[in-house]
């Protein structure tokens, strides 16, 4: 049985500082188990600011990160490298300075990847790639997900068909409400698929997204986004302003 939890913090800062010595703790714990560990990353301002703040930890030193499968829970669908992309902010905002096995790391495609701006077969080419161990998805201990102020999580908007897409682990995004207007996207049944899903949020233009939500609004994409055996959702007090 899945269980909700909701952790508030006073504000960015200390979010970051909570989310990041927890990831590290479980990267640490999932090898202890298995060897490896398998964590979905996410975009935005607060997942940023958590990846730099794990660069600083020096708890991190205890982690293998040559054996971290790193996967992304959505991306914008841009040319490799572009300033807006998730892979380019977290690469500049850690992975960059990490010993990662390069094979283990795994970016959603680019416009100037194998299948050009044809993000359908981008997204496709994604699902085969999360195939590696075998399964349809790999282990997943911890996807992230930012909140946006409409309460979309990845690139699953309210109210945009690719929320109810139960087809695949993967879709392409069109017309999306946010810029850029093509995405590429895990589907909310890959999202649930995952040990534990976070969902991370800070600041007074979350509040009104974050507390429909956690009252059940299934409105809101960020309602459906639970984990297999546990959601946490990681707060500062400003999002957290209208929880029930
Ligand atoms: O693909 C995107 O457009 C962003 O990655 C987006 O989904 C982001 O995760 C949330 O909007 C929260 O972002 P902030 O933490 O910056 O508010």
């Amino acid at each position: 049985m899945s269980k909700t939890l909701v952790v508030v913090v006073p504000d960015a800062d200390v979010l970051a500082a909570t989310v990041a010595s927890r990831l590290v703790s479980k990267i640490v714990d999932a090898q202890a188990e298995r060897g490896t560990a398998g964590i979905v990353l996410t975009g935005g301002r607060i997942a940023a600011k958590v990846l730099r703040t794990v660069k600083d930890l020096p708890t991190a030193a205890a982690i293998d990160w040559s054996h971290v499968d790193l996967w992304w829970g959505d991306e914008r669908f841009l040319p490799a490298g572009h300033a807006d992309r998730n892979e380019t902010q977290a690469r500049a905002a850690l992975l960059d300075e990490l010993p990662l096995d390069r094979a283990r790391v795994h970016p959603m495609p680019a416009t100037d990847g194998p299948d050009g701006d044809d993000a359908t077969a981008a997204a496709a080419r994604y699902a085969e790639e999360l195939k590696i161990g075998g399964a349809d998805l790999p282990p997943i201990d911890v996807l992230m997900l930012g909140v946006g102020e409409d309460g979309h999580v990845a690139s699953l908007f309210p109210e945009h068909p690719v929320l109810n897409d139960t087809s695949g682990t993967t879709a392409a995004v069109f017309d999306s409400p946010k810029p850029p207007p093509t995405r590429i996207t895990l589907t909310m049944p890959t999202i649930q698929s995952a040990d534990e899903v976070w969902l991370i949020a800070a600041g007074p233009d979350k509040t009104d997204s974050v507390g429909a939500a956690l009252n059940g609004d299934k409105a809101l994409p960020a309602a459906h986004a639970v984990g297999r055996t546990r959601t946490y959702w990681l707060l500062d007090q400003a999002a957290a302003a209208k929880i029930p």
